[in-house]
This record gives C-alpha cells, structure tokens and sequence, in this order.
C-alpha cells in the first residue's frame, strides 16, 4: 500500500499515514501544527460541545484540561471516579503517542473506600457541575443531606468536600475533635485577602493563630474594650437615623444604610475615621461593593483550589481581581497606619485610644518569638472591616424583611420599646438589657438565615472517622448550620419566623448547643460576637423605636437568600421609614 493515500472525500480530505516515518513526522516533527482535532459532530455532542480533553483543539484550555488530567494521575490524589465510572470506560492504557497520549487511570487510587456517600463524580471534575453558581450552595447541600444522610461527600476536583448536617456530627467535627478540625481549607482567594494567611479567619491552627486570636478577642474586642467606645458607636448610629428621618416618606436601601452604619462604626473603633455627607455616600457606596466584591471572590468554585497544581493560572481571574479590589483597602489601611504613627510621634491623641493604636503599641512590645508584624495588622484589620460589616448589616437587613413580614412582630416589638424607652426619648444601648422580645427576634433572625450558612470552611489535620466515615486530612468541611437551624426534628414549623419560641431562653448561641449556633462553636468560633451582638441590636433597637417601615406601592416583600460566605437577600430590601417619635430634635 501506498504510504499516503488521499481518500478522496467530496467536501473534506481524509488523509491517512501508514509508514513509521511519516507518522513521526505528523506526531513528533510537527506535533504542533497536527495537535488539533477533527471534531465531528458525535464528538462535538460527547464532549459537551468541544469541552473535554479528547476533542478540545491544541490550545490554552486544551493545556488547563491536560494539566487536570495530570493532576488527577498524582500518586496520592485518589479521586474517586466511584462506583459509576469505571477506568475501562476511559481510553485504553498506553494507546497513543504524542500530545494526546491517553490518560492512565487506577482503579486502586480511585476508590471511594470509606468515604461518606455522595452523587455520582464525573471523570475529571467530579461534582464540580453541580455546584451551579444559580443555585444556592447551602440549599442545594441540605437536598444532598436528604438523600446521603448528615455526613456526605463531594468530589471537587481533586479535593473532598464533607457536608455536615446533623447537630450530633456538628459537635463532634466542632467539639469532640476540635483540635484536628480546627484548621481552615485556605482557599486562593483567602490567601490572598489574608495577605498570605497571615489574618485571624484563615490562620491555621496553632501558635501564630493564638497570638492574633488573642489580640483580637483580648486586646481589641473585649466587652469592656466595646464598652469604652460606646460613644463612638452612638455617634454613628445617630448620624444613621438622622440620614434616615431626612429620608422619611422616601423609598432606602435598608441593607445599604446599615453597611454604612456598621462600617463607619468599624472604622471609627480602628482608626478613628468615619465618613460624613457626601463621602459618607459615595465612598460607602463603593466600600460596600469592593466588599461585596471580595465576599464572592471568595465564596465562588475555584478551580485553583480544587486543582492545585493550576492555581498557577488562575483560570478564572478570580486573584487578579481580588487583587484590584485589595489594593484599595490596603492604600487605606497604609495611609492609617502613617498617619498614626505620626501622630504617636508627636504625642497627639494619647488619652482617646482607637484599635490601630493598641496595636501598633502591641507590635512594639511584641515578644521576639511571636512578634506582630505589620503584615499582620493590616490582615487584622481586613478581617475586621469585610468580615465584620457584611455579616453584621446583612443579619439587620434580614431581620428588618422577617420583622416587616410579620405585622405582629413589629407591633410586639415596638410596644416593648415604648414601654422601656419611651416615645419621647431615643434608643441608647443601656436599654438593651430590658428588650427581652428584641433578643428573641435577633436570635430568630439569626436562626433563619445565619450570616455564614456553612461557617467558614474547617479541615482536619489527619485523617479521621466522623459518623462512621473516613473524613481525609486536607478535605474542605462544610457544617451546614443553616440546614440545622431548620431541622424540624428539632424546630417545631422551622420556616416559620417565630421569636416566641426563644422567650424561655432555652436557646442560646455560647457555641455549646449543637441544635443552634449561628457564631459556630469551639475554637473558631466567631471573635466579634460581643461586637456584633451590640451593633445588632442598638441598631435594630433604633430603626424600630425611630420609625414605622413600610414597602414602596406596588412592592412585595421578598425574603429569598443569595449564597455568598456572608448569607444576603437576594433582593435588598427597600423601604420607607417615617418618623414615629414624639419630636423632630429626637433625630438629631
Ligand atoms: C451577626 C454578625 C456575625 C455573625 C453571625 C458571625 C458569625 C461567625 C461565624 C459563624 C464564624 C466562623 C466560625 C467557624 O468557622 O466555625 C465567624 C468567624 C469570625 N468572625 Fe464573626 N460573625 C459576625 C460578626 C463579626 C464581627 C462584627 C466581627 C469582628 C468585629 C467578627 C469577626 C470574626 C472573626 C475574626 C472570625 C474568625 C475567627 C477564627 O477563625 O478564629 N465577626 N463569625
């Protein structure tokens, strides 16, 4: 036979090689130029449209999809194709030459042994698909809980991912085994917001992570430490109701309004600084939307994670981004950190300490085996300023949508106002002590919808039994709190917005009751609870007691979620407030 034939095709040439010579030629010589595929249209279907390695054309996503496939065949990455892909189904072993020599695979890596159960894993992305980003993450991981049971797993990419949804399992990943769980699962995003892991939320367990946990639960965020900066908390949160009575008959952004109270509380504890008229606006606006921003980044799939030996690439941007929306803060923070070791220089602002200075005072006296670094401040006071502010204004906003949902809620509410402070006078953070039906609509509120429905993501040190199955050393755990909030073997109508049934104090969130903790539990507990307790409730105190809150004409109220790392309304809610006090000058 001819060692080239044209086979002579009316609209496309086939070619077909039979000599060793001209097959290295079009496999090695010019491998490049050959590296493509004819897709046909069967391939083009199988492939999900060109998406897959077989027929994708030589080119960047050709090389990211290879680079997984390498991934995949590491000793030790034992993904688990599972009962329902079987390696026969792959191409066969050591068929092939050049850039698309086959993939191996081994049946003995890839098991599933042990683990708990969970959907079926495709080939290379294992349940990566199914985290649809339309769908909600945490809704979508009670439903796998219905099917698999309180422990289940997920296959992203490379990585296990371990759904906790029973309060029995959520105390033993969070008390009984604390020590081992108490690690994070760094994402790239969180490496990059914790300028290198060196912030308090992503800090893994152990010595540098007890130093920033005790200068931030001890030095900064103390209750007396809270205390003592009351006035600047009141400063801010009249400043708000005065914005808002300017505002009366008009439609607010709620959630907005709150950011901006909480922010400017924040920073005004840190530094000093708050934000009036027009910056107040314009600059919270966008302080609002950089930490929407960051909050996505990183609570969206990145492959950088679940592949790590692509992280390099940064397939999806997600870093680039995160990097632009960081250099914003970081400017400020440096300009405040300047600025005020200026003035300490100087001796100005000694008697009024604000957090930036207990700081930098701590970095001084730091002992030399674990120092405070500046790195450290500045991640201090990211996690501070994101991780406290959308939390907080986002359980305010869902509160005030359960609130104005239930007329008889607010009605309870107000009167209890009225009763202890009076129409005639304002909210000060003193009356908090006497609202016992406020505490019970921020706890209900907080039942509902928890500001972070998964915690943030915890990984055990080793590897270790929990419930019976395997959980591997490096997976990335997700306790579903929220799924365990409406659990209704334990919530009698758990959608229900109910705030009675907190009244008898049987539920608290001290972190020792595995049925309800919205500040989750054990050693990675929540740091800002007291902080984020009072800003809870003066704040919703103060917008109940100031004002009746009614929709705009037309709108209907909407209580939906949107999955972030910080739990939001899907639609913000906007309303309008009109003044219910007996005299203008009690909004100034
Ligand atoms: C309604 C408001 C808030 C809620 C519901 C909330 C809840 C939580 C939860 C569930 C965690 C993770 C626990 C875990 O992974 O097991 C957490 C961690 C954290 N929170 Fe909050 N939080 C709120 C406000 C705040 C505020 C105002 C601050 C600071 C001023 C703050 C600072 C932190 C820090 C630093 C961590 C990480 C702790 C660590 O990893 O050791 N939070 N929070």
């Amino acid at each position: 036979m001819a060692p080239f034939v044209d086979s002579g095709f009316v609209k496309k040439l086939g070619i077909i090689i039979t000599s060793p010579a001209l097959a290295r030629e079009v496999l090695k010589d010019k491998d490049t130029i050959f590296a493509n595929r004819d897709v046909p249209a069967a391939g083009r279907e199988f492939s999900y449209g060109g998406n897959n390695i077989l027929w994708t054309p030589y080119g960047p996503k050709w090389r990211m999809l290879r680079k997984v496939s390498a991934e995949l065949r590491k000793p030790g990455q034992g993904f688990a194709w599972g009962q329902q892909w079987s390696p026969s189904a792959g191409p066969a072993q050591g068929v092939g030459s050049g850039r698309d020599k086959c993939i191996q695979s081994n049946k003995s890596r890839n098991s599933n042994k042990g683990l708990p159960p969970g959907p079926k894993a495709l080939p290379l992305i294992g349940n990566l698909h199914s985290l649809d980003v339309s769908s909600e993450t945490h809704i979508y991981f009670a439903s796998l809980s219905q099917t698999y049971g309180p422990i289940c797993r997920l296959w992203l990419g490379l990585k296990v991912g371990i759904i906790i949804t029973s309060s029995a399992l959520a105390r033993e990943v969070l008390k009984d085994k604390d020590t081992i769980f108490a690690n994070r699962d760094v994402s790239a995003a969180g490496r990059e917001f914790s300028y290198g892991v060196n912030d308090l939320i992503w800090s893994p367990y152990g010595p540098k992570w007890r130093m920033l946990r005790k200068v931030c639960v001890r030095d900064m965020l103390s209750c007396s430490n809270i205390d003592s900066v009351y006035a600047l908390r009141r400063r801010e949160l009249r400043q708000s109701i005065n914005y808002l009575y300017s505002q009366k008959s008009l439609p607010v952004n709620v959630g907005e309004q709150m950011f901006l109270t909480v922010l400017n509380v924040m920073t005004s504890m840190l530094w000093g600084g708050t934000l009036k008229g027009e910056e107040r606006a314009s600059l919270g606006a966008e302080f609002r939307h950089v930490v929407t921003e960051i909050a996505e980044l990183i609570s969206i799939p990145n492959l950088s994670d679940f592949y790590p030996g692509l992280a390099w690439f940064d397939f999806q941007g997600v870093i680039k981004k995160m990097k632009v929306l960081l250099k914003r803060f970081d400017k400020i923070f440096e300009s405040m950190i300047d600025q005020r070791q200026i003035l300490d220089r100087n001796g100005v602002g000694q008697e009024s300490k604000d957090f930036l200075q207990v700081l930098l005072k701590l970095k001084d006296e730091a002992d030399a085996k674990m120092p405070l670094t500046m790195t450290e401040i500045k991640a201090l006071l990211m996690d501070l300023v994101v991780g406290g502010t959308d939390t907080t204004s986002n359980a305010v906003e869902f509160a005030m949508a359960e609130i104005m949902n239930k007329s008889d809620v607010l009605r309870k509410l107000q009167q209890e106002l009225d009763t202890v402070v009076g129409k005639d006078n304002i909210v000060e953070e003193s009356h908090i002590q006497q609202l016992p039906y406020l505490y019970a609509v921020m706890k209900e509120a907080m039942r509902i919808h928890p500001a972070l429905p998964l915690l943030a993501p915890h990984c055990p040190s080793e590897t270790i039994t929990i419930g019976g199955y395997t959980v591997p050393k490096g997976s990335r755990v997700f306790v579903n709190v929220w799924a365990i909030h409406r659990d209704p073997s334990i919530w009698k109508n758990p959608t229900e917005f109910r705030p009675e049934r907190f009244l008898d104090n049987k539920w608290n969130y001290s972190g020792n009751d595995f049925n309800y903790f919205p500040f989750g539990s054990g050693r990675r507990m929540c740091a800002g609870i007291a902080m984020a307790e009072r800003m809870f409730m003066y704040s919703l105190a103060s917008l109940i007691h100031s004002f009746d809150w009614k929709l705009p004409e037309g709108e209907t109220l909407d209580l939906k979620e949107k999955f972030c790392i910080a739990l939001k309304k899907k639609i913000p809610l906007v309303a309008i407030p009109t003044p219910r006090l007996s005299n203008p000058t009690l909004y100034e």
